[in-house]
């Protein structure tokens, strides 16, 4: 066996790992707050790299403590994780969380796990989670430096973090705007699959880094990246965000702002044909802009079906742009509902139908039998939307989202 990857887990350390589910599900968040809390005391330099909005808010750990759990929970086939363990992957690469990070992860959660578990955390169980974690580790590093590999080597593609200057923003709507970038050494852009995010890295005041990931909001092959973002204002215990309020108010044409490599698996199979169904709420538009205008381009004959929910006219993005799209397009349909409708909303022109989409509904037409379902926006839109179509019978493998928000990070 190659000399840096952890050794296997024994069937022993299997079944110790497995043993800690229900103290996991007990005290999971206790356990990775005090990783966090650990880690970002001894190393305070990886605050530039998490975003600390979620640790603030305490969805970091949360998800963290969900990802714990169900490691140790398929401890004896990690395979079943395949498809959350690419969304980290891609996650972050995006970020630039590096090989070096891992060693330093695994020793604060070793330490968290000894201090929280107290007694029953004998060696033979903190030995065991050493296993668990480095055998993780190695899965995560190799699928990582793969795609590390494929940004640098990539045409157009580039390594690490890329400045591009804002050639352009635009309004969108009262709280969305695009922002239109060309990288500043004049160079060509990658052939990105529409529907994948990049990272966009700040640096505020104080020298504090922030990361976060937005998509990528037009076809590839532009002569620019697009990206349109929502303006988060503080809400309830809910801080404002903090690169989005940057771009929004401080942001100028001909500023440079600096991103990573596309990433992401939010993509469609070109080598179907069958119907797309979109579906978004919201500022969860933004992938589906760069699906729509590349497939109607690629693959005219695809039938598209498009239903947009936004809260009312004044936050709705991109309209004159669809509307226009459907125009020329024959085989795209759009659908835009409200929910709130004032007297100078015109239906067929602003919105369609009043309420929220119901992707069961959607499903049920004959016509789109087969197709793929493509879901993002507000976290409680895109459950309801995935709960909907289960319920009309449309099959796990048919059903993609995009979620943004704090993941195993
Ligand atoms: N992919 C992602 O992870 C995305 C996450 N978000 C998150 O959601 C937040 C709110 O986004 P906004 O653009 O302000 O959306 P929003 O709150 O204006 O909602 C847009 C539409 O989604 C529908 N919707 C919202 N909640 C729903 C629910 N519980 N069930 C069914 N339908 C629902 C409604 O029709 C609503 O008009 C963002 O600030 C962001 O944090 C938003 C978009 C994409």
């Amino acid at each position: 066996m190659d000399d840096r990857h952890s050794p296997m887990l024994t069937p022993t350390q299997r079944n110790i790992v497995k043993s800690c589910v229900p103290a996991l599900k007990a005290h999971g968040l206790a356990l990775t707050k005090n990783f966090y809390a650990r880690m970002f005391q001894a190393n305070p330099e990886l605050k530039h790299l998490f975003n600390m909005s979620h640790q603030a808010t305490g969805e970091q750990q949360q998800a963290l403590a969900l990802a714990v759990l169900g490691y140790a929970e398929n401890i004896d086939d990690p395979s079943v994780l395949t498809p959350v363990i690419k969304v980290i992957v891609a996650k972050h690469v995006s970020m630039g969380i590096r090989a070096e990070h891992y060693p330093i992860v695994g020793r604060h959660l070793l330490a968290a796990i000894a201090e929280v578990m107290g007694d029953a955390a004998t060696a033979e169980v903190l030995e065991a989670w050493a296993a668990a974690y480095g055998q993780l580790a190695d899965i995560l590093i190799e699928a990582e430096q793969a795609l590390y590999t494929h940004a640098a080597l990539a045409e157009g593609g580039w390594s690490g973090w890329r400045p591009f200057r804002v050639t352009n923003a635009v309004r969108e709507s009262s709280e969305i705007a695009s922002f239109y970038l060309k990288p500043t050494d004049d160079g060509s852009l990658p052939p990105f699959q529409p529907g994948q995010f990049v990272s966009v890295r700040t640096v505020d005041e104080s020298g504090m880094t922030h990361i976060r990931q937005y998509s990528l909001s037009d076809a590839p092959h532009q002569e620019y990246l697009r990206l349109t973002v929502k303006r988060q204002d503080a809400s309830g215990s809910a801080p404002a965000g903090i690169v989005s309020t940057a771009l929004h108010l401080d942001v100028r044409e001909g500023d440079v702002i600096e991103l990573s490599f596309p990433q992401g698996h939010f993509v469609v199979d070109q080598a179907k044909d069958t119907p797309l169904v979109l579906l978004s709420g919201g500022v969860g538009i933004t992938p589906m802009l760069g699906i729509v205008g590349h497939i109607a381009k690629e693959q005219p004959q695809r039938a598209i079906h498009f239903a947009h929910a936004a809260r009312n006219r004044e936050v709705h993005a991109m309209n004159d742009w669809l509307r226009s799209m459907a125009d020329r397009h024959a085989k795209l349909d759009v659908e835009i509902y409200y929910e709130e409708v004032d007297a100078a909303d015109v239906p067929g022109r602003h919105y369609d139908k009043q309420g929220r989409i119901d992707a069961g509904q959607i499903a049920v037409q004959d016509h789109l039998s087969n197709a793929d379902y493509y879901i993002c926006g507000p976290r409680g839109f895109m459950s309801a939307q995935i709960d909907s179509l289960k319920q009309a019978g449309i099959p796990d493998a048919r059903i993609h989202a995009e979620f943004f928000g704090a993941s195993l990070s």
